[in-house]
């Protein structure tokens, strides 16, 4: 089939009925519950624009083997220019949305896409596994599919392994083993976008332990498979607020959801690692899957961390306050956070590196370092909105108070900005910093920044161990040499 378009998207979205429990009640009927139908237009907005003239042929590619149109996130890079081309996908897609859906579907095609480029990786366990995830890869691309994932355990005792919490299947694992799949249960977290997705991918962070056998799995399923609950966390917004109030929250929530699988079933051919915790544990740092989505991610960051520092600058524009030296070292600090990672960005594209099996990756150093630092960008970046927007943040009258009569007057005067800056541009545009930086809508955008892709703390506890024993410090070797005397001898 290759590329989809929007409605196709939609129209898959309407024929499934996955069980979705949402503020206490079961969803009927997922594209006509008010939280997603804005959410639902904004991911099939993504499959018209692969489809739009303007720039189908920059972010898809003509398979020669198939004859089909597929996204680049299902290409397997072997060039600079394939990661180029990737990356204006990723960027394109992130400017439909200002950065601020994090798991659009490229997200996870380049994930499928990575594991089945190195399916020598599972060959050493099971051929099966190996097989079956080189299908699955060809049908999510043939479809052009839309995934969530979990690939976190509950947050229950995070002291004890899966095979010590208090009660046995908290933890997602296999119950029952069939000659035909596995038997499935427990739960696993954070699935965002989960109830209008097509398909669910399960696998995990490593860190399993000797015990948790059963819980080392990797496999993945349609989103309505019989069994599967899926609990929303509770909305950020009711999907009724008009876009003048809420000009980012009515559009771009993002719902996550905790997985909970109540003995579902597995077939064979949708099984990747089975009880195995070997391999569970080495899937994420063997088949480069945390360093192709990651280039997704820096992407996107950057697009998001772009638009929260022009919402600061225009902000501080509209009610003259950018003069002030305070208001612009803060303004400064932002472009310049935007420079540093968009160059991070550049490197880690022109450095990239090629695996021994000719795929090439963006290199890692530069893109592990975007996501130590954006952790603390974008916080950064959110308080200087609060800062400069003040107290005129919380200020702002309604939609509703432009349009009554008696009120207009009123509102058109006192709410105007610098000169040249009418009440209701100015309204409008601290309503959108508020959506960003006030709003539990902004605030789930904070946290998604610090956690999407797992701790940010133990991930850089991480890169400094693996830099250590990469680098040895050669310059501070040097500069010793220099203090010893002419025979080599130190000098006191
Ligand atoms: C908005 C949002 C969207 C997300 N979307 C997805 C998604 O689509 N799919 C998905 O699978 N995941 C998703 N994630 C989940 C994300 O992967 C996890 O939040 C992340 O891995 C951190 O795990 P945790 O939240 O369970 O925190 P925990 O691991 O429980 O950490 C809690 C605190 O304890 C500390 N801590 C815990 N264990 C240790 C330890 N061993 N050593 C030292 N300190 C420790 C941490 O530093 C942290 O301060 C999302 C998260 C967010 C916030």
């Amino acid at each position: 089939m290759g590329i989809r378009t929007g409605a196709q998207y939609i129209e898959g979205v309407k024929s499934r009925q996955p069980e979705v429990w949402l503020g206490g009640r079961k969803v009927t009927d997922v594209y006509n519950e008010d939280v997603f139908r804005q959410p639902i237009h904004e991911i099939a907005n993504l499959y018209d624009i692969q489809n739009d003239p303007t720039y189908k042929d920059e972010i898809t590619y003509l398979c020669e083997e198939s004859g089909e149109r597929y996204s680049h996130a299902f290409k397997v890079p072997k060039t600079y220019e394939d990661l180029k081309a990737r990356s204006k996908l990723f960027e394109i897609w992130a400017r439909a949305t200002f950065g601020l859906m994090g798991r659009t579907p490229d997200f996870l095609n380049v994930t499928v896409t990575s594991m089945a480029s190195n399916t020598w990786f599972l060959d050493q366990y099971n051929p099966e596994w190996s097989k079956n995830m080189i299908n699955y890869y060809e049908y999510i691309r043939d479809h052009d599919l839309f995934l969530t994932h979990a690939i976190i355990n509950p947050q229950n005792d995070r002291s004890k392994a899966s095979h010590e919490q208090e009660e046995d299947f908290t933890h997602l694992g296999v119950v029952e083993e069939r000659p035909d799949g596995i038997i499935v249960r427990g739960a696993k977290m954070l699935a965002t976008l989960a109830p209008i997705t097509d398909e669910v991918i399960i696998y995990s962070f490593p860190g399993f332990q000797p015990g948790d056998e059963k819980h080392a799995i990797a496999f993945a399923l349609p989103i309505d498979t019989p069994g599967l609950r899926i609990i929303c966390r509770e909305p950020m917004q009711d999907g009724k607020r008009s876009v003048f109030d809420h000009p980012l929250a009515s559009r771009y929530e993002e719902m996550d959801a905790l997985l909970v699988f109540n003995d579902v079933f597995v077939p064979s051919d949708r099984i990747f690692i089975n009880q195995n915790i070997e391999a569970a544990n080495l899937l994420y740092p063997k088949t480069g899957i945390g360093q192709q989505p990651a280039h997704q991610s820096g992407v996107r960051g950057l697009i998001k961390l772009q638009f929260a520092a022009e919402v600061a600058a225009r902000v501080a524009d509209s009610i003259g306050v950018d003069g002030y030296l305070n208001v612009q070292t803060q303004l400064g600090e932002l472009m310049q956070s935007v420079e540093a990672i968009r160059a991070l960005l550049r490197v880690a594209e022109y450095e990239y590196e090629t695996t021994s099996q000719g795929e090439v990756r963006p290199a890692g150093l530069p893109l592990e370092t975007i996501r130590g630092m954006l952790p603390k960008l974008y916080p950064r970046a959110i308080e200087i909105i609060q800062t400069i927007g003040a107290g005129g943040l919380l200020m702002s009258p309604t939609g509703a108070d432009f349009e009554h009569p008696e009120l207009r007057a009123d509102v058109e005067k006192y709410y105007v900005g610098r000169e040249g800056i009418s009440s209701q541009d100015r309204v409008q545009l601290f309503k959108l910093a508020w959506d960003l930086c006030g709003e539990a809508f902004g605030q789930r955008l904070l946290q998604y920044e610090r956690y999407y892709s797992g701790d940010p703390l133990r991930r850089l506890g991480r890169f400094y161990a693996g830099f250590k024993r990469q680098n040895s410090f050669p310059l501070v070797d040097e500069a010793l040499k220099g203090s010893r005397d002419l025979e080599g001898q130190p000098t006191i």
